[in-house]
């Protein structure tokens, strides 16, 4: 009879194994109950590891999920700049918290600085840190912009996202090659027009 503490981890991280993780171990546990409920045999060969696998894939996936997006752009620099920083082409895999199946593609952050500069790697932390969580992409579009409007003051974030939702592509309406694009903005992105156009020229658009 299968219980929580019996899943306890021959696959657990090398650098874990001295400490099983308890939420993983509970995941795994109704992971095999979900596959038995979906008329599968957990016991059989393929399957005999997967709700650990799981239990593990979604920790990764979910890893963003108590993790303050504004403390992670935590190297910042008093520096400015004539022009607007943007940063193009971010890939993220986000996790849509309607039917936990993949949505992914392309973020673009610009932002006009103020006072100060952000190291350019955080802010594809930034975009990494909020698609690892529960997302739909309207609100993963605004935690960027609202991430680097509080950390840096600039005059103006622009974000847009571009992605393709597989719950629209494999399963329910079907459209695969359907794209998705978002944008949200703060301060001076918000309404000078010529500023966006410029964004959307240098992302490419
Ligand atoms: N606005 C928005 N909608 C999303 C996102 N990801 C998934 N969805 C949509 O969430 C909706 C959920 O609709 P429901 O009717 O509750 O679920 P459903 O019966 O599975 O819907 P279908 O996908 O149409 O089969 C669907 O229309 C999805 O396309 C997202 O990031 N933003
Ligand atoms: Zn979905």
């Amino acid at each position: 009879m299968i219980n929580e503490q019996s899943l306890t981890s021959s696959n657990t991280d090398p650098g874990q194994a001295s400490q099983p993780n308890q939420e993983r171990v509970n995941v795994a546990y109704h992971v095999r109950k979900i596959l038995e409920l979906l008329g599968e045999n957990p016991d059989r060969e393929g399957l005999l590891d997967t709700p650990d696998r799981v239990a593990k894939m979604f920790e990764e996936m979910l890893s963003g999920l108590n993790v303050d997006p504004v403390s992670v752009l935590n190297t910042t620099f008093e520096e400015t700049s004539d022009g607007p920083v943007i940063v193009s082409d971010i890939t993220f895999y986000s996790l849509c918290e309607h039917h936990m199946v993949p949505f992914f593609g392309k973020a673009h952050v610009g932002y006009l600085p103020g006072k100060r500069i952000v190291g350019l790697s955080k802010l594809a932390r930034l975009v990494e840190t909020v698609s690892q969580r529960l997302q739909v992409q309207e609100r993963m579009t605004s935690q960027i912009v609202n991430a680097v409007t509080t950390a840096l003051e600039p005059e103006g974030v622009i974000a847009l996202v571009e992605a393709e939702h597989t719950c629209m592509c494999a399963r329910g309406v079907k459209k695969p090659g359907s794209r998705t694009t978002t944008i949200a903005a703060s301060g001076r992105y918000k309404d000078d027009v010529a500023l966006r156009q410029e964004f959307l020229r240098m992302i490419g658009k």
